[in-house]
């Protein structure tokens, strides 16, 4: 199979990237940085999360920040909500997409929810239920694809399980994340295959942490496989506050040179994205995780001089 003419990015950073930032972000910061990567042409920015206050402080201005991105016009601005508290808030302040996150490893899901994957999935399809009734769509995760950082490695099966799940109760987008980052596409290849028996790859989507620097020869196999949505994180900012020594997801400036580079249409700005990227890395003080912004930051130096 050849790859997709178009591939669709999801933007995670101001939620995935921030969540696990030790140093509470300013709300106009995540504000100001939603609306530079929205003027980049991203279509979808994950925005952030309505969870528990006590489990990710960095996130508990969720209302706050949703507030004050509900009316950006042309893009899609998802929230995560692990259960009906959190869904009824975000759409209190405006949410006109969410996501729910289920687990492939029990013992992941118990430290990230505090529940088993079979309690999660009760959960979820109460609050797709309500999504529903208000047409409100619902994106679905399966974190743990290939390894967690308690079990191990995960079983294919147990992905495409929990990955089916999710779609016939209605997700409309299944997000399959390797959230330590360990998949090669040696081992991402067949995980995706089983997921794809039970889903899709329509339907599917792609989130790789870079922990390993996996991440774009993960994204490469599965676009060969026919997925064409790809999550990941201006500067690749990132990781799960429950995934201890997992790294950011791949950086979205990287995601997009190599698919320039492939003809691959994104409708994505590299310059802008880039300064989106400078932004927030300059404010976190800490340098770009992205090869491609440190690379072309450096050629636009050289040439200046010249
Ligand atoms: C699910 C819970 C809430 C269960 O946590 P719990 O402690 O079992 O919940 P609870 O129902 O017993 O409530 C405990 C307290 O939290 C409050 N609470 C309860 N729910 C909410 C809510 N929605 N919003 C705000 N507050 C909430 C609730 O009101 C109560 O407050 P108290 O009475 O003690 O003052 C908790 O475990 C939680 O918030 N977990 C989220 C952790 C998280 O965000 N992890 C990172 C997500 S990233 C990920 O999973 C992977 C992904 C998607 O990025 C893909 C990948 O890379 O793999």
């Amino acid at each position: 199979m050849g790859i997709p003419k178009f591939v669709k990015i999801v933007e995670v950073g101001p939620r995935d990237g921030l969540q696990n930032e030790k140093n509470i972000v300013p709300t106009s910061i995540k504000v100001e940085l939603i609306r530079r990567l929205v003027s980049s042409g991203l279509s979808v920015v994950e925005a952030t999360s309505f969870v528990s206050p006590k489990w990710v402080p960095q996130l508990s201005d969720a209302k706050d920040v949703m507030e004050a991105v509900r009316d950006i016009e042309g893009v899609r601005l998802p929230v995560l909500t692990p259960n009906m508290k959190g869904f009824e808030a975000a759409v209190a302040a405006g949410a006109k997409e969410i996501a729910v996150f289920a687990s492939a490893s029990e013992a992941f899901s118990k430290a990230n929810i505090n529940c088993s994957i079979g309690e999660s999935l009760s959960r979820y399809r109460a609050i797709v239920r309500a999504a529903n009734e208000r047409s409100i769509p619902v994106r679905g995760y399966v974190s743990c694809a290939i390894g967690c950082p308690i079990e191990g490695s995960i079983s294919p099966t147990k992905v495409a399980y929990v990955a089916k799940e999710l779609y016939d109760m209605g997700c409309f987008e299944i997000s399959i994340a390797d959230t330590i980052g360990v998949g090669t596409p040696g081992s991402v290849a067949p995980m995706l295959e089983a997921v794809m028996a039970a889903v899709p790859a329509e339907k599917l989507a792609v989130h790789f942490h870079d922990t390993y620097g996996q991440s774009l020869p993960n994204i490469l196999i599965s676009l060969q496989m026919g997925i064409s949505t790809i999550d990941s994180s201006v500067a690749g900012l990132g990781g799960c506050p429950y995934a201890k020594g997992a790294t950011g997801n791949v950086a979205t400036e990287d995601v997009v040179y190599m698919l320039n580079g492939l003809g691959v249409k994104t409708n994505v700005d590299l310059s802008k994205l880039m300064m989106a990227g400078d932004f927030i890395s300059k404010h976190l003080g800490c340098p770009s995780g992205s090869k491609t912004a440190i690379a072309l930051g450096r050629i636009t130096a050289d040439v200046s001089k010249i």
